[in-house]
């Protein structure tokens, strides 16, 4: 895995070279093993092959610049946190130079309807949910075959015994993210999101050409996660790292937004992040045959807790309008480091 440092001045991170997964084919003994050390180290990877054709990409991209593009008040009173659909969050919640849209699963055509239906003409928004029940129904799909090969790094027989047992009621959800690029910012960069980390088992992002989604290194380093047309990002969450045991990381990471010097005259970065979710009333303790695997001894890093309980705890300890805050991670809320259970 070769890390080096970009050239580009304005950018104080590195690049890593992150394994690239082909999910259409079985994976090769050493692709599993760089993967394995990959998700150990970093809790990042691209996948390619994915079956999502680029008109799809194309076609979700501008009917959501048309939603975005709507005045801020029809997008706050249709959708936003105080209406009936709360699928809106509007810029100043996660950053100046946030804003999204949530669709739910596992109907994510009715889930996208009932947005779309507040803001489109009825052509139109049957279109958008159609676009997006395709879309999500091809996540669920990539979101299972992802987990088959995790629980398959993580030790021999585990996705037999623990794929079907414990995955099966994971869910998952789409959050579709306009980034204003500020004009004013000149060549500095800033944050459209700070740094956090996901409280889903898995994370699939794809971003645009503009980039800009950056993860935090053991060392604590920002490394760079290049954009590329043809590959899809996947982390791992905080969920998956505390049933892992650790073994799976979750990292920090962010995205920084381009100064207008750095390039191009785009004013707009659009990502789509699907999350694969354990059940909110799911217990995540790590299977004694997990914790056993490998070399790392039988030390548990975390007392058993309720999915729920540890999103709620997100919610209350993250600070409205505190972009600079460092949000806290399910090692917080759950964290037994210290103690052998
Ligand atoms: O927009 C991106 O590239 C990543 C978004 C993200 O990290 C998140 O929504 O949790
Ligand atoms: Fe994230």
């Amino acid at each position: 895995m070769a890390a080096g440092e970009e050239s580009s001045s304005s950018r104080r991170c590195s690049v890593v070279q992150l394994p690239v997964v082909d999910i259409s084919q079985p994976l090769q003994p050493s692709s599993l093993l760089s993967l394995a050390e990959a998700c150990k180290q970093w809790g990042f990877f691209h996948i390619i092959n994915h079956g999502i054709p680029r008109q799809l990409y194309n076609r979700i991209y501008s009917l959501s610049q048309r939603i975005f593009s709507l005045p801020a008040d029809t997008k706050l009173s249709q959708l936003g946190p105080s209406s009936l659909l709360k699928t809106y969050t509007p810029h100043f919640i996660a950053s100046p130079f946030f804003e999204s849209l949530r669709v739910s699963g596992p109907d994510f055509l009715g889930s996208a309807h009932s947005s779309a239906d507040a803001l489109f003409a009825t052509e139109l928004a049957s279109e958008f949910s159609e676009l997006l029940q395709e879309y999500g129904s091809k996540m669920t799909e990539i979101s299972k075959r992802i987990l088959v090969i995790l629980l398959t790094i993580l030790g021999e027989g585990l996705e037999e015994k623990f794929h079907e047992s414990e995955f099966q009621n994971c869910h998952g959800y789409l959050r579709i993210i306009n980034y204003t690029i500020p004009p004013a910012a000149e060549s500095e960069e800033v944050e459209g999101l700070g740094m956090h980390t996901d409280m889903s088992c898995v994370t699939i992002v794809y971003q645009d050409q503009i980039g800009g989604l950056q993860f935090k290194s053991e060392g604590g380093e920002w490394m760079d996660v290049s954009p590329s047309e043809e590959t899809l990002v996947v982390n791992i969450g905080d969920m998956l790292q505390a049933w892992s045991n650790e073994k799976l990381r979750s990292s920090e990471h962010r995205v920084v937004l381009p100064g207008s010097s750095s390039g191009g005259a785009a004013s707009c970065r659009l990502s789509l992040a699907f999350f694969w979710c354990f059940e909110d009333e799911k217990v995540i303790w790590a299977p004694e045959e997990v914790v056993a695997a490998g070399c790392c001894g039988r030390r548990r890093a975390y007392r058993p807790f309720v999915c729920s309980d540890y999103l709620r705890f997100r919610e209350i300890t993250s600070e409205r309008g505190r972009f600079d805050k460092v949000s806290f991670t399910v090692r917080d809320f759950a964290g037994a480091l210290t103690k052998l259970i």
